[in-house]
């Protein structure tokens, strides 16, 4: 297992990684702790209490143990009578909290004693409003607390705040604007009012954290969707320029192999010596005009360098060579680029050329000797004469019945004295 894991590329290696990483995130994410954010105690939280007392009410509020944030709060007799405590807090650069990224959750830990059944928590955030207002003081948000619940750690949760509707009434706070905002959060603290007490009261307050999550599970989808979606989506046109790429090197090696086969064709058919088509190179021109059925237009001649064994003998394999050589390209002068050239083997010459008359092939193997007749070769201005038997070609007959033909016709000329043409 281990053996195959090393195998895979880097890439697979980390993209296994990345998956195992989002499967842990997928279903461990109730496992990942909470962020938090204490606000009280800390060096810089400040602890003030409030009453109606400002206003001209007869509430009062009093500190019993300002070191334990312990205070008296005693509710006046005015209909909205009020009093309480506010924590504001400085984290070294900020007077306001945003706890609008990620947290859900307010842990209070406040002890109680008096007659009340209920207190609120009240929050307060700056007030943007969407109507360009400027006019009115911070947005007032508010949970409300059975104080029998006020023995332990209680946890609120944010989504469960009001914004309180004496603050909605006494700012005429348009509708758009009366819910909870938690972007720039400035107090908190414990309100108790007339509606909801009788008799003094004694609040301690010991901790206030909020906590949430580092992101949401929404978030974490989302991101994960992003990244494997980024992943496939570049492995994808990684895949279709890498595939591009190779099929351009295989069209450049397939030209080139091409280009090697083709070299070698034609090699293959070539003669060496003399430049002209071997035998391979004539049977493969015959099988096409053949397949094409073009036979009938064709007329052919075998040429034999007369008593050529006497040049080798008497002045070596090399002029030998030289008068092949030289006789080759007098024939190809004296040939259309139509026609094929070939050499047999040896001191013999094969030529296919288009002729649609017996005359004309007459005329043109009878050329053809009479130049070599007529010309010297070699640096020692050789004589030499060829035998050369002809006849037309047809379809009908095929290729091989008729080179037997001229072959004999050759024969004949070579037993009638040689330098002749003689036609089947
Ligand atoms: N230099 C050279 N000689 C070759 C080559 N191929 C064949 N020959 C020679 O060509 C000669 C052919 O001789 P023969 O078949 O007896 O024919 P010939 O001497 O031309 O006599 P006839 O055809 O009867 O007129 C031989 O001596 C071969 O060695 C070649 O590529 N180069």
């Amino acid at each position: 297992m281990s053996l195959v894991f090393l195998n895979f590329s880097t890439i697979s290696r980390l993209k296994i990684l990345l998956f195992a990483i989002s499967i842990a995130l997928v279903l461990g994410y109730d496992l990942i702790p909470d962020k938090t954010q204490q606000v009280f105690p800390t060096d810089n939280a400040v602890v003030s209490l409030f009453s109606d007392k400002e206003i001209g009410g007869t509430s009062s509020v009093r500190w019993i143990d300002q070191a334990q944030t312990q205070y008296e709060c005693s509710i006046g007799n005015g209909v909205t009578s009020y009093c309480g405590s506010a924590i504001t807090w400085w984290d070294g650069k900020d007077l306001t909290l945003d706890l609008s990224n990620g947290f859900d959750k307010m842990l209070i830990d406040v002890t109680y004693q008096g007659n009340a059944p209920t207190v609120q928590i009240i929050v307060r955030s700056t007030f943007y409003s969407t109507h360009g207002r400027t006019d009115v003081p911070d947005k007032a948000m508010a949970s409300i607390v059975d104080t029998a619940d006020l023995t332990r750690m209680l946890e609120l949760k944010l989504k469960d705040f009001r914004v309180l509707d004496w603050w909605i009434s006494e700012n005429k706070i348009a509708p758009s604007d009366t819910h909870p905002d938690w972007r720039d959060v400035i107090t908190m603290g414990v309100n108790s009012s007339k509606s909801m007490t009788s008799g003094p009261e004694q609040i301690t307050i010991n901790s206030v954290v909020f906590s949430g999550r580092y992101f949401t599970k929404e978030q974490l989808y989302l991101s994960l969707l992003i990244i494997w979606g980024f992943i496939f989506v570049s492995q994808g046109l990684w895949h279709y320029f890498e595939l591009q790429r190779r099929v351009k090197a295989d069209e450049v090696k397939l030209l080139e192999l091409a280009a090697i086969s083709e070299q070698y064709r034609v090699q293959a058919e070539t003669d060496v010596l003399t430049g002209l088509s071997n035998r391979e190179g004539l049977a493969q021109t015959l099988s096409t005009i053949e397949r094409m059925g073009e036979l009938d237009n064709f007329a052919m001649l075998i040429l034999d360098i007369d008593y050529f064994k006497q040049v080798n003998d008497n002045y070596g394999h090399d002029v030998g060579d030289q008068v092949l050589e030289e006789i080759a390209q007098l024939i190809k002068q004296n040939c259309r680029q139509t026609d094929l050239v070939s050499r047999w083997g040896g001191e013999e010459f094969i030529v296919l050329f288009r002729c649609k008359h017996a005359d004309d092939t007459k005329r043109l193997a009878e050329n053809i000797r009479l130049e070599i007749a007529r010309k010297r070769f070699s640096q020692h201005q050789l004589t030499l004469t060829a035998t050369i038997g002809a006849t037309k070609l047809s379809q009908q007959e095929g290729f091989t019945e008729a080179f037997k033909r001229a072959d004999t016709a050759l024969y004949k000329g070579k037993q009638h004295g040689r330098n002749m043409l003689v036609l089947a």
